[in-house]
């Protein structure tokens, strides 16, 4: 690629150096398999540090192992990780013999909602990927060259049975409901007095489950309870996700949207009322406007041309109906833009869908507008660390086309007490916001999560 400000390098760095060092000699594999029907069924333990999902409607890719992982941190932490997956694709042997967006070399990951938590971000290659797509199915094995030959398709080990939780409780986080709220008060005095247009305030439940928590448990309930949600596990941080930060797929990026949310409640005629109300209330479009333009503000400058629908429309999940809308854009694949790494390979010309992440998060639906200083309010008033809730997650290929979801009705499994896990929920407030209405609203929101921790 050759451009008028001369072609963009990869910023070395410490995490690019050892990726690609680590990369070297690895050998990548993907071959057709018969149809997988349930690429959850396939996953073989329960441990949440080595098993990865990203499955929407019964299509996907699931992964467990790591021949790979790519750790980065602050603000940097998800342009730092597209370098050094870009390093260690350099390096990596890979034979793909299916070449569909989600075979070859894939990584995994997931990034912290603030530049300054120590969850920081990571990026992990798989040892197997399991993918389905459309009909075909794929097996991708990583393996050492110097191990000796291996099998280019294993027999997918029979998996250890799932295990349900068992009983669960609940106990505050952060901040006790009632202590929410008036936060949330405070808040909308705060934007009242003109501080800024929109805050989205999150909070934090601790479940605790009488046994260990298999992950499998939960990716199961959520994808069944919630198939058009993208179901995601990476890293310990589990959940079923209705929105979507940016794919990039063959030079074109798409962007879902969400902000302006009404509660089901069960009863059809009454929820089709709720809708209309949804898509006419004027605090709930205005929330949705300030999400939409400050995407397309950012997504700009990485596009040829964008579309984005005159309004939005009423997206029907199961707990909650959003405003929703589905913008479009034509990646820039011949501007080298500075703050991108368009060394990948063939056909992933331009910003990967990674740098794309970088460049659109945090949008408006999860921090707020302006997105300085309505993070800087957040911060103070939620008095925790949103960890990888709200962040970037998804997955990225060798040719930097990806899915990148927002980790939202989604929980983070303690790394030392594998019976805990924390649940988070948040809600854009503006100058018309109700905090009652709020909390009710979080709550709606925490339901995908409690509901997956309920036994069976
Ligand atoms: C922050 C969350 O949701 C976000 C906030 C929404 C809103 O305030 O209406 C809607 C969808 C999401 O963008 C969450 O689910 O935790």
């Amino acid at each position: 690629m050759t451009t008028s400000l001369g072609a963009p390098r990869a910023v070395p760095t410490e995490a690019a150096e050892r990726a690609a060092e680590a990369a070297a000699g690895l050998l990548v594999h993907t071959v057709a398999v018969d149809d997988v029907d349930d690429l959850l069924a396939r996953l073989p333990g329960p441990d949440p540090a080595r098993t990865f999902s990203w499955v929407r409607r019964g299509e996907g890719i699931v992964g467990w192992g790591e021949a790979l992982r790519i750790s980065t941190a602050g603000p940097g932490r998800i342009r730092a990780a597209d370098a050094a997956w870009t390093a260690a694709v350099g390096r990596l042997r890979v034979h793909d013999e299916v070449g569909l967006p989600g075979t070859g070399a894939v990584a995994f990951g997931s990034f912290s909602f603030s530049p300054a938590s120590p969850a920081g971000g990571v990026l992990v290659l798989p040892e197997v990927v399991v993918g389905r797509r459309e009909g075909r199915a794929w097996v991708t094995t990583v393996r050492r060259a110097d191990a000796g030959p291996g099998s280019a398709a294993p027999e997918l080990r029979t998996p250890q049975p799932v295990t349900a939780p068992g009983a669960v409780t609940f106990r505050d986080g952060a901040l006790s409901a009632e202590e929410w709220r008036a936060a949330v008060a405070g808040v909308v005095r705060r934007i009242r007095a003109g501080e800024v247009a929109k805050v989205v305030m999150a909070r934090d439940v601790v479940a605790r489950a009488a046994a260990p928590l298999d992950v499998r448990h939960l990716l199961g309930r959520l994808a069944a309870d919630y198939p058009g949600c993208w179901t995601f596990a990476v890293d310990h941080l589990v959940g079923a996700t209705p929105e979507l930060l940016v794919r990039r797929e063959k030079g074109l990026a798409a962007c879902r949207v969400l902000a302006g949310t009404i509660r089901r409640t069960g009863d059809d005629a009454d929820d089709l009322r709720r809708a209309a109300e949804l898509a006419r209330s004027s605090k709930d479009l205005e929330e949705h406007e300030l999400a939409v333009a400050s995407l397309v503000r950012a997504l700009r400058p990485y596009c040829a041309s964008i579309n984005v629908p005159e309004a939005p429309f009423v997206l029907h999940l199961p707990n909650v109906m959003h405003l929703a809308s589905d913008v479009t854009g034509v990646v820039d694949g011949a501007l080298g833009h500075p703050s991108t790494f368009p060394t990948h390979g063939a056909g992933g010309t331009g910003p990967s869908s990674l740098a794309l992440a970088a460049a659109l998060h945090p949008t408006a639906a999860v921090g707020g507008t302006p997105t300085r200083e309505a993070t800087t309010i957040l911060a103070e008033e939620e008095r925790m660390d949103r960890g990888r809730y709200a962040g970037p997650v998804g997955w990225i290929g060798a040719d930097g086309d990806g899915e990148w979801g927002i980790a939202l009705r989604s929980g983070e499994l303690s790394a030392s007490d594998a019976r805990e896990v924390r649940l988070f929920a948040g809600c854009g407030v503006v100058a018309a916001s109700d905090p009652a209405a709020e909390l009710a609203e979080s709550e709606a929101k925490l339901q995908p999560m409690r509901g997956a921790l309920a036994g069976r």
